[in-house]
């Protein structure tokens, strides 16, 4: 995941879109990106680390013009530490095309082959979003026979980039000197959605990843950008939209609902913090049949995402729900963290126990998912230093047992917890006393009941069911060896954990 953001406005916009990147840095914690857009020129600031730390005032006041969008990044492709694969990226032909994406393309090698044996375009970078913008640009210039640009050459465009890449997208670009398009790939994996702001002076269009960016910064939520739609809104603030996949189907990604995403945010017509809270509810059913509730004495989640999960399952097993760690608010969100090291010792640094609400009590950890174990291992053994007579580990989520490739960094199965253990074994690991986790089918009924229009979800790293349906043992050995050559620079290591203590973090 990552954040992505695009408006058109009467006023200027980098405020608009800083503001926008504040509110989605829980999507994206490694770099961040504004372009912004007057006349046909383009203006653009992109460096690694936090939205705070990358655009200073002077960066700011470069950002001229009433168009523009953003992305806060956390990389599934390419390289972490590489300023070049920040976003947006930029091409110059045709028209000047800038583009932020959020998803992971599962072509994208093959894709970059052909661009340059059929179309002789050269791609710099390892990043699957510079494939992406070469393809769009390839296919605006197939499209685009006459000039002006009109709206029908670029939804042509967009039916060609569908039926050429394959994965996950949400897509934000502007086309200089015509507008911003807004395109979802057509399995809705990654979400979309778009608001619009009224008055004289401040009336505008917002596209975002979640809508939290389009309440915090005055925008009314419209609708979800639908699977395979494409949006374009011209210069003069005119919507126009067109579905542009001849088959799509809604398939939004579980791992939103569970942990990626904000809880005041709705995505395709479900709350997160409702999401959240009736996976708190079925948690607690499957605890009661699998433990008796007695032997528990308090419930405690671990911060941020497992909050609303433990409020609910604690109220329903009638056990008192308390803090029991207090997390430093300057430490960014651990898993997105690039880096298993890194990761490892954020988790002590961002939670603290205390005492009190441990000493002498059998407590139940809640937490939202185990992935790679390690926060729940480091969390059970500090409940235990704390004092706590016996530490119960229950997880929101079911155990995360294949990669994904749909644009979470988990690409490999040997880094999962989950993966080839059995519940017994993980138990172990993590050197808990009990460990219960929320079944499947229960998880996609509960969230699934708040959209009955929803059929399905995208949620392979709990089903090991690739959507898309194109996923190959190949796809899976080029993202290992994609990730093994990215190294584990240590070096670059303590940059970014410098980088990620230094920085706030804003998840909800
Ligand atoms: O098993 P792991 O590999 O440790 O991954 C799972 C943990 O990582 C996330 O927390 P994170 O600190 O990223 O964010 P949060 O503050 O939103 O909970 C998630 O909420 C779990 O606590
Ligand atoms: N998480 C994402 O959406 C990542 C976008 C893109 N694949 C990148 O690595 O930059
Ligand atoms: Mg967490």
């Amino acid at each position: 995941m990552c954040g992505i953001v695009g408006v058109i406005s009467k006023q200027p916009v980098n405020q608009l879109i800083y503001d926008a990147l504040l509110l989605l840095q829980h999507r994206g914690q490694d770099a961040a990106g504004i372009v912004t857009m007057q006349g046909t020129k383009c203006f653009m600031h992109k460096a690694r680390g936090m939205v705070r730390d990358v655009f200073r005032t002077r960066n700011m006041r470069a950002l001229p013009g009433t168009v523009g969008l953003g992305q806060v990044r956390y990389p599934t492709a390419g390289n972490a530490y590489s300023e070049e694969e920040a976003q947006p990226f930029y091409v110059n032909a045709p028209f000047g095309i800038v583009l932020v994406h959020n998803g992971n393309l599962t072509n994208a090698h093959d894709l970059k082959k052909e661009l340059f044996a059929i179309d002789r375009r050269h791609i710099n970078t390892e990043s699957d979003t510079e494939v992406l913008i070469n393809i769009l640009a390839h296919e605006l210039e197939v499209a685009a026979r006459n000039l002006p640009l009109s709206p029908e050459e670029v939804f042509k465009a967009v039916r060609a980039v569908h039926g050429r890449i394959k994965g996950s997208y949400a897509v934000v670009a502007l086309i200089a000197g015509y507008g911003l398009l807004a395109f979802r790939d057509p399995y809705g994996i990654r979400p979309l959605c778009f608001g619009t702001a009224e008055g004289e002076e401040t009336a505008g269009v917002m596209v975002a990843s979640e809508s939290v960016a389009l309440e915090g910064t005055g925008h009314k939520f419209q609708r979800d950008v639908a699977p395979g739609e494409a949006i374009f809104i011209d210069t003069e603030g005119r919507i126009h939209s067109e579905q542009c996949a001849p088959s799509a189907t809604l398939n939004p990604c579980m791992f939103e609902y569970v942990y990626l995403a904000r809880p005041d945010s709705v995505i395709d017509g479900i709350s997160v913090y409702q999401a959240r809270l009736n996976m708190g509810e079925t948690l607690a059913q499957r605890l009661i049949s699998t433990m008796p509730p007695s032997e528990i004495d308090v419930v405690i989640p671990i911060p941020e995402s497992s909050r609303p999960s433990a409020m609910q399952l604690a109220q329903k097993i009638g056990k008192p729900y308390r803090e029991g760690f207090v997390k430093n608010r300057y430490v960014g969100r651990t898993f997105i963290m690039p880096g298993q090291g890194v990761r490892k010792k954020s988790v002590r640094q961002k939670l603290n126990a205390i005492g009190v609400e441990f000493k002498g009590r059998n407590v139940l950890l809640v937490d939202d998912s185990i992935v790679r174990g390690t926060t729940s291992k480091e969390i059970v053994q500090m409940a235990r230093e704390a004092g706590a007579n016996k530490v119960y580990m229950a997880s929101a989520a079911p155990p995360v047992r294949y990669p994904n490739v749909y644009g979470i960094d988990m690409p490999t199965k040997e880094e999962l917890i989950a993966h080839n253990r059995s519940i017994e074994e993980i138990r172990q690991f993590i050197g808990a006393d009990a460990l219960i986790y929320q079944d499947v089918d229960a998880m996609k009924r509960v969230v699934g009941a708040l959209n009955p229009a929803l059929r399905s979800f995208e949620a392979s790293c709990f089903d090991g069911h690739y959507i898309t349906g194109d996923v190959s043992v190949k796809d899976f050995e080029t993202m290992k060896a994609q990730r093994a050559a990215q190294g584990g620079d240590e070096e670059e290591m303590a940059d970014r954990s410098r980088l990620a203590l230094q920085s706030g973090s804003e998840a909800g």
